[in-house]
């Protein structure tokens, strides 16, 4: 199967010490990388090196020829209580070559494909300033999907939200990934929620990486490894705890 993105022995330097070094990978067509790690760890500057916008960068990106091919969502993107645009207009500045201030009728239904599939169509002609943080992280979603990307790089599209609507965003990139082949980069600090819905996972911490499926990932040798002290990975029910091992006899 080809490969949509290929990211070549990519490192970047930062006054003298590697955030990370070497990382090699493949995204085929609809997968799911869950990129995971926690702060610090390098992971908005992987999504920022493998778009070319982070300086100190060795290493090749190859695939994605045009910009638009990539749909990039940013971390904690901010949008003022008080803005009065309506979601169905922001969406619609995702549009290329969006110069005229009309829409064609093809590009009305592109904003209501995007909307339809992030499930925002019930609150487009409101205001964007005015609705709840899972609602806008859908709205950013569509912004970038109305122009059909063949990869997502989404920057901690979960974080500061509620269990309900972590869920409700991962799973509208699970479908658009399953139903239209598209490729996700998926950053997050959660490790369950990486587990329930990544193909593969990237687990990056103190310049070091591991990549493989979760199972090859989310185990007490490599993450003993990564972490560089011994690490226990304590089963909570349906949830993982990572526990480093002078700890390892909490009972959870
Ligand atoms: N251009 C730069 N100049 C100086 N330091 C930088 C630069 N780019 C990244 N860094 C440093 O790289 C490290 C990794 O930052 P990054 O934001 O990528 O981590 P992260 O894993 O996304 O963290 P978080 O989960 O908190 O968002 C940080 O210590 C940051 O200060």
């Amino acid at each position: 199967m080809s490969s949509v993105l290929e990211v070549r022995d990519l490192s970047v330097q930062v006054n003298g010490g590697w955030i990370f070094q070497g990382i090699s990978f493949q995204l085929h067509p609809g997968e799911f990388l869950a990129v995971i790690g926690p702060n610090g760890a390098g992971k908005s500057t992987l999504l920022r090196a493998i778009l070319g916008m982070q300086s100190n960068r060795t290493g090749e990106v190859a695939g994605t020829r045009q910009k638009r091919a990539l749909g990039y969502v940013p971390q904690a993107r901010q949008v003022d209580a008080d803005t009065p645009v309506k979601v169905f207009d922001f969406v619609s500045f995702g549009l290329t070559h969006r110069l005229r201030p009309w829409l064609t009728r093809a590009e009305k239904q592109q904003v209501n494909d995007a909307l339809e599939v992030t499930d925002c169509l019930e609150f487009a002609h409101r205001p964007i300033g005015k609705l709840s943080g899972g609602q806008k992280q859908r709205v950013y979603l569509a912004q970038v999907l109305v122009r059909h990307p063949k990869v997502l790089l989404l920057d901690e599209p979960t974080s500061n939200l509620d269990p309900r609507a972590q869920t409700q965003v991962a799973e509208i990139v699970s479908h658009i990934s399953k139903t239209r082949n598209v490729s996700v980069i998926f950053v997050t600090h959660d490790m369950n929620l990486a587990a329930k819905y990544a193909t593969r996972v990237l687990y990056l911490t103190q310049g070091r990486h591991a990549l493989g499926t979760v199972a090859e990932v989310m185990n007490t040798s490599v993450l003993s490894r990564l972490y560089g002290i011994p690490i226990q990975l304590v089963h909570a029910g349906t949830e993982m705890v990572l526990v480093p091992q002078e700890d390892a006899h909490v009972s959870v």
